[in-house]
């Protein structure tokens, strides 16, 4: 289903935590709504849920507005951060639950939730209590709770956040297939960059109860709309001109020889071995960096063995004309 966000606003007191946002996400997409702590993303998913009540402007999923409607009633479900899992109900009583709260027939609704379990891979452990689950099988329960009533929307908070780095990676791949295999829109809050960038076909990039940019995650990384987005995606340094500021990528800077005509001076200040590339940090006191930090340049690993360089040492450093992008704000 098709969600509009219609000048969508929530202030708390004197805290204006989501500042009349408009943004349209098509049915069947996997949104991902990206910021800082604090910028307004939670408080946004809350609204569409109807857990948390609209200071003014309009949430419509569907073809309604759906203000008025208590959360069950919006066709969305949501999944948390925490998976709070009912400790005394086996996994498959766990995602039977909200069907027998709606009165469905014990074999019809075991039913459904074996299914759901099998969507996530979880059928096998489906009579087991969640106290004997690991923390991503826990995890995959929730999901099947959540997505048991046929939701047309799913909503997650931080989902991945409580998993460590290796089973995010793993069930982040998971969540897309599901997705994909349902074919509803999620809608996937995150502070994580490389989570948003995986998943979303949409990336609304939040800052201070606004959106900075809501593009595919394409577009974000190659034309950042605002330096605040260009930096908060990474790879990027962000550049002021006498009149406008210019973003480059990192790893599309050119140093030494290949930098060409209009190259600056720099003296390396930190080199980052990362694999399969290097990661360089420059001071070029010709470029006005409107961040404290270093311009960062990333060089593949065989070329910075051709060329290697150190802390201390002073490289020319340039880019083409073409890799400058220019920024709104
Ligand atoms: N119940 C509340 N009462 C007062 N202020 C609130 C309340 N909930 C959120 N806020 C404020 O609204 C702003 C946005 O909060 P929100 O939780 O939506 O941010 P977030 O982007 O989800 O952050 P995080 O990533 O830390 O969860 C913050 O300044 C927060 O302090």
């Amino acid at each position: 289903m098709d969600i509009e966000l219609v000048g969508l606003t929530k202030r708390y007191g004197d805290t204006l935590a989501v500042d009349a946002i408009s943004l349209k996400i098509r049915s069947g997409s996997y949104c991902c709504l990206l910021g800082p702590s604090g910028c307004g993303k939670t408080t946004t998913l809350r609204m569409i849920a109807g857990h948390e009540t609209v200071t003014s402007g309009d949430v419509v999923i569907g073809p309604k507005a759906v203000g008025d409607l208590a959360p069950a009633r919006r066709g969305t479900a949501m999944m948390f951060q925490s998976y709070a899992l009912f400790p005394h109900l086996t996994c498959r009583d766990n995602v039977a639950f909200g069907l027998r709260m709606r009165g469905m027939p014990k074999a019809e609704r075991n039913q459904r939730a074996e299914a759901m379990l099998r969507l996530v891979q979880m059928e096998a452990l489906a009579g087991r209590l969640p106290a004997q689950l690991s923390g991503g099988q826990q995890q995959r329960v929730a999901l099947a709770r959540a997505l048991v009533t046929g939701p047309k929307v799913l909503l997650l908070d931080e989902p991945l956040s409580a998993l460590d780095p290796f089973l995010r990676v793993r069930m982040r791949a998971e969540l897309k297939r599901i997705q994909t295999e349902l074919g509803i829109t999620f809608v996937h809050v995150t502070h994580s960059q490389d989570e948003a960038m995986a998943l979303a076909d949409l990336v609304v990039v939040m800052n201070g109860g606004r959106i900075e940019q809501a593009a595919d995650p394409r577009t974000v990384f190659e034309r950042p709309a605002t330096a605040f987005v260009a930096r908060f995606i990474g790879g990027h340094n962000v550049i002021a001109l006498p009149d406008h500021r210019i973003a480059v990528r990192a790893d599309r800077m050119l140093l030494g020889p290949e930098a060409g005509p209009d190259a600056v001076p720099a003296r390396v200040v930190a080199v980052e071995y990362q694999g399969s590339a290097v990661h360089l940090g420059l001071e070029a006191p010709d470029l006005a960096t409107d961040a404290a930090a270093p311009l960062l340049a990333i060089v593949s690993d065989r070329a910075f063995a051709e060329r290697p360089l150190a802390p201390g040492d002073t490289v020319r450093v340039g880019w083409q004309a073409g890799e400058a992008h220019r920024l709104d704000a």
